[in-house]
């Protein structure tokens, strides 16, 4: 497929290797399921030093769906280090990649000279969804240049510059999304399982009881030789269907690396098949007994990263998502320590009104958790993305530790200990929100994608 892209610019004579992650935001298969086709934004920032290495600072674009594909995405890009040089650059990168396979990558456009363009994906550069297959993270390996750090630019030429790249990319996005269209594809992966198999897995003598919520009981098995978790509504009540009802309509069509994967459902059983989460709880550890051992690292990985999947579910187009139940108890983790978000039995599809700029869900009845439960949400009865801010507010304070000696302690660690470069951003956006989320009046609260991006431009000068 490599033959139908454009190969990106290749000049300058100055090449830095690097090793780029990019994470899968969207990825459709094809008329074969098990191929899919994929194209990821990536805006990042480059370190450069006098010994001539680079680093990737930060790079992830935060996509907007429209229906089908991705249509436009914002820059959240920032230094670990203020006085170090930085240089921008956006690129796109498209492929193929069949499911234990092999896949091929090209990068497609961009403002940056890779002089790399295309390459071969193996399996071993894959991390994939277990049961789905999907393709979720990818590593590919470029040479960049860094012509452009010879410049000397002034803050507007950089502005300027900036917005001219991202321009640039989004025009791409629109061009390359009908290269990816060009043959009929289906939605992400979701399995429509039979009776017989869920009653076989949860039948199974090695099958085990992982617990009992508020819908249904949760257990581990193997379904199709994966290792799963298999939720089963607990009675057929109004709620418990409705809950199951909503998962589906939720989390059958997204994907981001920090969201629970839903593999998929059997409705006969009212059986929700999940990837299998092994390694416990945010509440786990934030206990008297592991609070020690969880360092701060961690825990602004896990804020850093849970800020990712809400700016991604509240920017959800058409409709934006609130979870609605953001709790420690609801974040779980993967055997690679990445912590997901789950539990999405009260979550809404938001709707925009005539009335507000804010999208909202009424409701006759609000629900949640309490201490985590939006006090306006409950007063207005209109579910909103600041109600999960507010959640993500008292998430933060749940760790015991006063906003302002939080924000001391998160400065600190962002500028001397060795943070995984690409939370440098997140942590940035998470000091801003630790700083607003504890008010009640929503007024005073952030909204992620229109108030807190600004922001971080603001405190990065
Ligand atoms: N994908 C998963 N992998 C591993 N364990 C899971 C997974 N999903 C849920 N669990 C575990 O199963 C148990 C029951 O989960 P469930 O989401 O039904 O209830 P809950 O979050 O405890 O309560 P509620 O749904 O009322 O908020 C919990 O201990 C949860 O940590």
């Amino acid at each position: 497929m490599a033959h139908e892209l454009i190969p990106a610019q290749t000049t300058s004579s100055t090449h830095k290797h690097l090793n780029l992650d990019l994470f899968l935001h969207q990825a459709y298969s094809g008329p074969n399921k098990n191929q899919q086709r994929f194209m990821i934004g990536l805006c990042m920032m480059m370190k450069t030093n006098p010994k001539g290495n680079s680093s990737l600072v930060h790079g992830v674009i935060t996509c907007e769906l429209s229906r089908k594909w991705l249509t436009s995405g914002s820059l959240l890009a920032r230094s670990s280090s203020s006085t170090a040089e930085f240089v921008g650059s956006t690129l796109l990168v498209a492929g193929t990649y069949t499911t234990g396979q092999k896949g091929e990558w090209a990068i497609v456009g961009g403002t940056g000279k890779f002089s790399l363009a295309q390459g071969v994906i193996h399996k071993e550069m894959v991390r994939t969804n277990p049961g789905t297959g999907e393709v979720r993270l990818l590593q590919i390996r470029a040479k960049y240049s860094t012509v452009e750090s010879c410049c000397e630019q002034n803050a507007e030429d950089k502005q300027k510059n900036h917005d001219i790249r991202l321009k640039t990319l989004l025009e791409q996005f629109a061009r390359y999304r009908e290269w990816i269209e060009r043959e009929p594809s289906a939605l992400v992966n979701f399995i429509d399982y039979k009776a017989s198999e869920v009653d076989a897995a949860i039948n199974d003598t090695n099958r085990h009881l992982l617990g009992t919520g508020g819908f249904g009981t949760v257990y581990k098995a193997v379904i199709r030789g994966a290792t799963v978790a298999v939720k089963i509504t607990k009675e057929i009540s109004h709620r418990g269907v409705r809950a199951f009802a909503q998962e589906i309509e939720i989390l059958r069509r997204i994907r981001h690396p920090n969201l629970v994967t839903l593999i998929g459902a059997c409705t006969e059983k009212l059986a929700l098949v999940y990837e299998y989460l092994p390694n416990g709880t945010l509440q786990d550890r934030l206990s008297e007994e592991h609070r020690e051992s969880f360092s701060w690292e961690e825990r602004v990985k896990v804020a850093a990263s849970i800020c990712s999947a809400l700016l991604f579910l509240h920017e959800t187009k058409p409709n934006p998502i609130a979870h609605g139940d953001l709790n420690p108890s609801n974040i779980l983790f993967n055997a690679e320590n990445e912590c997901k978000l789950c539990d999405f039995g009260i979550s809404r599809h938001l709707e925009y009104t005539q009335h507000t700029a804010t999208p909202l869900h009424g409701t006759k009845e609000p629900k949640g958790t309490w201490k985590y439960i939006d006090p306006e949400f409950e007063s207005s009865k209109q579910l909103t993305p600041q109600s999960d801010v507010f959640a993500l507010g008292v998430n933060l304070e749940t760790q015991n530790t006063p906003r302002q000696k939080l924000l001391r302690t998160l400065e600190i660690v962002d500028s001397k200990l060795n943070l995984e470069d690409k939370y440098a951003g997140h942590v940035v956006q998470m000091i801003y929100l630790g700083l607003k989320c504890s008010s009640n009046d929503r007024k005073q609260r952030p909204d992620l994608a229109t108030e807190v991006l600004p922001k971080i431009e603001m405190m990065k000068g």
